[in-house]
């Protein structure tokens, strides 16, 4: 069974206003338990609007959002348990922190809720571990640490309600590309360690290529399509039609194959591009070896 699914879903800023603007239209996708998800789209595709659907924070204009099955607004007073089953991360996510310590930060949703110390305490720890944060980190102000580090801390306050699936918009927006490899890493791996459902809103082809397994893309508050980044990614002249152009290594090995050479135009990473260079060099070197013993 699907974990998210929407059917016919629609929102309408400012509706029966000159300002009206539908950002989400007519949107129907059902992404299974356990998938790592990119969700990539120009500026104002329709992205952040979508995936706000998802645990309740906005309400349909039309059409329904299921979560495990569940039509969520069904019964509004649900709605509570939704947020909890579907944790969301905002943009800037570091703008929310205000406790005096991260440990403090990362413990306030549990608190909230009504858990023992020893609960939170290992809620707090374990969410720490998978964002990659210190136990000497804990006691810190938050205020002490690095843009990269904060982030880290404001999704392990997300991460320690344990929600099912978990959703983040942008994680890597204004950091270098050492921050943003540590975060997207860190994710992964707590995807891996939880085998739970993950979606990222990203701008990067290239971040979404390497960390996801699946990619969703927005166009003009449509879904454009939904598969495996493989299939997406077979899309290039539609894609950079509309502004996502695929990676660079990916163009590089679809500019290969159409000029003759034997490789494997489905290339997305750098790492990928490299096996295959020299899988490539290899086997002209046989055919070399083999010419000059004939
Ligand atoms: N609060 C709002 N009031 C009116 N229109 C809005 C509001 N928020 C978003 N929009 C409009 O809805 C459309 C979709 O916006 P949304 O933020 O969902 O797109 P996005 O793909 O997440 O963009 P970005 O990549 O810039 O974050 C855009 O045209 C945007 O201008």
């Amino acid at each position: 069974m699907s974990v998210i699914k929407t059917e016919h879903l629609t929102y309408t800023y400012n509706g029966g206003s000159p300002f009206e603007k539908v950002a989400v239209d007519d949107v129907n996708l059902e992404i299974e338990q356990g998938e790592l998800v990119g969700i990539i789209g120009h500026t104002g595709s329709g992205k952040s609007t979508l995936i706000q659907h998802f645990n309740g924070l906005v309400k349909p204009t039309a059409g329904k959002v299921y979560i495990d099955g569940r039509d969520i607004w069904e019964n509004p007073k649900d709605i509570r348990r939704i947020r909890f089953q579907v944790g969301l991360v905002f943009q800037y996510p570091e703008y929310q922190l205000f406790e005096e310590t991260v440990y403090k930060d990362i413990a306030y949703g549990p608190t909230n809720i009504g858990l023992s110390k020893e609960e939170i305490d290992e809620r707090v720890r374990e969410a720490a571990m998978f964002v990659g944060l210190r136990e000497s980190t804990l006691e810190k102000s938050p205020f002490e640490l690095s843009g990269g580090q904060k982030r880290r801390v404001a999704i392990a306050g997300v991460i320690a309600m344990r929600p099912e699936v978990l959703i983040l918009d942008e994680p890597t927006a204004g950091l270098d590309p050492k921050g943003r490899d540590k975060i997207l890493g860190q994710i992964k791996q707590y995807h891996e360690a939880q085998k739970n459902t993950v979606l990222i809103v990203s701008h990067s082809m290239e971040d979404v290529a390497k960390y996801c397994q699946k990619a969703l893309v927005m166009n003009q508050s449509k879904v454009f399509l939904y598969d495996t980044i493989e299939n997406v990614f077979s899309h290039t002249e539609e894609l950079s039609a509309m502004g996502l152009a695929v990676p660079q290594v990916t163009r590089i090995f679809h500019a290969l194959g159409a000029r003759g050479v034997e490789v494997n135009p489905d290339i997305f990473t750098v790492e990928a591009g490299r096996e295959e260079l020299l899988k490539l060099l290899a086997a002209h070197h046989v055919r070399k070896g083999g010419a000059a013993r004939a």
